[in-house]
C-alpha cells in the first residue's frame, strides 16, 4: 500500500489514492496505521477515490476508526495531493464528501506545488436536531450541557460533521484532557461531536482548541475553525471574515452573507511518502 503522509496546520493525515472505493476493512486500517506508536501515526487516515459527479471524492476515517463526514483540513491535503501528484492539472477543482456534499476548491500554485487551498465550506446546518444534537431549537446558542457538575455554554453548528464551540477565558491553556472526552461523548450529542474551545481576542481574530470527535487533541480542525466563525458571529463577536488562530497555525474564515456559505482559505503539506 502506497501513501503519503500529510497534513493541515499540525492536523495530520496518511493519505492513500488508487482504490476504486473505500476498502471494506479501512475501519481496521485507520486503527492501525494512525497508532503513534505502532504506525504510521495519523489523526486520519483519508482516500481519494474516483466520483461521478465531481473531480474526485475524499473518504475520511478517524483514528479510532469510526468515519467522518467531512473534514477541513484533509480536504485541503487532498487538492494538494491531486495536483501536485498531476491528477489534475485544473486549479478550480470539485471534490465529493460524505457529509457536506460536492465542495469547490480553489488551489494556489507557486512553483508547480500547491501552496494554499480555498475551499467553499457549504452552508452551515444550525437546527439543533440535524446537527445533531437532542436539542429541538434553531439555532442552538448558549445552551447548557452540565458535565461533572460543571456547565458549560455551547453553540451547535455542523458543517457536514457536527460541533460545538465554547466560549472560554484562555483557549491556549484550557484543559482539553479533562473536559474534551466528557463533552465528546454528552448524551446531548447523539453522534458524539467536535469540541472547539474558543477565546476571541477581536471581531476578526479568535484562538481555538480543539478536541476531535474521534481523534482526541489534534493541532488544527478546520471544520472547527468554520463552525468557530459561525458560532462567533451568532453569538454577536465577530464580524463574518476572521482568522482563526489553532495550536497548529491560523486559518482564514470567511461566512459570506450572499450565498450562507462559509468559506475557509488555508495551507496543506506533505511530510514524506512510504510503502506498507
Ligand atoms: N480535523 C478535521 C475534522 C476530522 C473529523 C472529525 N474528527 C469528526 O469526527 O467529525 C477538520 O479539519 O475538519
Amino acid at each position: 500500500m502506497n501513501f503519503t503522509k500529510m497534513h493541515g496546520l499540525g492536523n495530520d493525515f496518511i493519505v492513500v489514492a488508487g482504490e476504486q472505493e473505500l476498502p471494506g476493512n479501512a475501519s481496521e486500517l485507520a486503527l492501525d496505521l494512525c497508532n503513534r506508536f505502532f504506525g504510521i501515526g495519523a489523526d486520519g487516515l483519508v482516500y481519494i477515490l474516483p466520483s461521478d459527479n465531481s473531480d474526485f471524492a475524499m473518504r475520511i476515517i478517524n483514528s479510532d476508526g469510526s468515519e467522518a463526514e467531512q473534514c477541513g483540513n484533509a480536504i485541503r491535503c487532498v487538492a494538494k495531493y491531486v495536483y501536485d501528484n498531476g491528477m489534475t492539472d485544473k486549479t478550480e477543482i470539485t471534490i465529493k464528501t460524505l457529509g457536506a456534499g460536492v465542495q469547490k476548491v480553489g488551489l494556489t500554485v507557486e512553483g508547480g506545488k500547491v501552496q494554499t487551498v480555498r475551499v467553499d465550506m457549504g452552508q452551515p446546518v444550525l437546527n439543533g436536531l440535524q446537527v445533531p444534537t437532542t436539542i429541538d431549537a434553531d439555532p442552538v446558542v448558549n445552551y447548557p450541557v452540565e458535565v461533572d457538575g460543571k456547565t458549560f455554554l455551547f453553540t451547535a453548528v455542523s458543517m457536514g460533521n457536527p460541533h460545538c464551540v465554547i466560549y472560554v477565558d484562555d483557549a491556549a491553556s484550557f484543559d482539553l484532557e479533562t473536559w474534551g472526552p466528557k463533552l465528546e461523548n454528552h448524551p446531548l450529542f447523539p453522534r458524539r461531536i467536535n469540541v472547539e474551545f474558543v477565546t476571541v481576542n477581536s471581531r476578526s481574530q479568535a484562538d481555538m482548541r480543539v478536541w476531535e470527535r474521534g481523534a482526541g487533541p489534534t493541532l488544527a480542525c478546520g471544520t472547527g475553525a468554520c463552525a468557530t466563525l459561525v458560532a462567533s458571529v451568532l453569538n454577536g463577536v465577530s464580524d463574518r471574515q476572521s482568522t482563526v488562530s489553532l495550536k497548529g497555525g491560523d486559518l482564514f474564515i470567511e461566512w459570506n452573507e450572499e450565498d450562507n456559505h462559509v468559506y475557509m482559505t488555508g495551507p496543506a503539506a506533505v511530510v514524506f511518502s512510504g510503502k506498507r
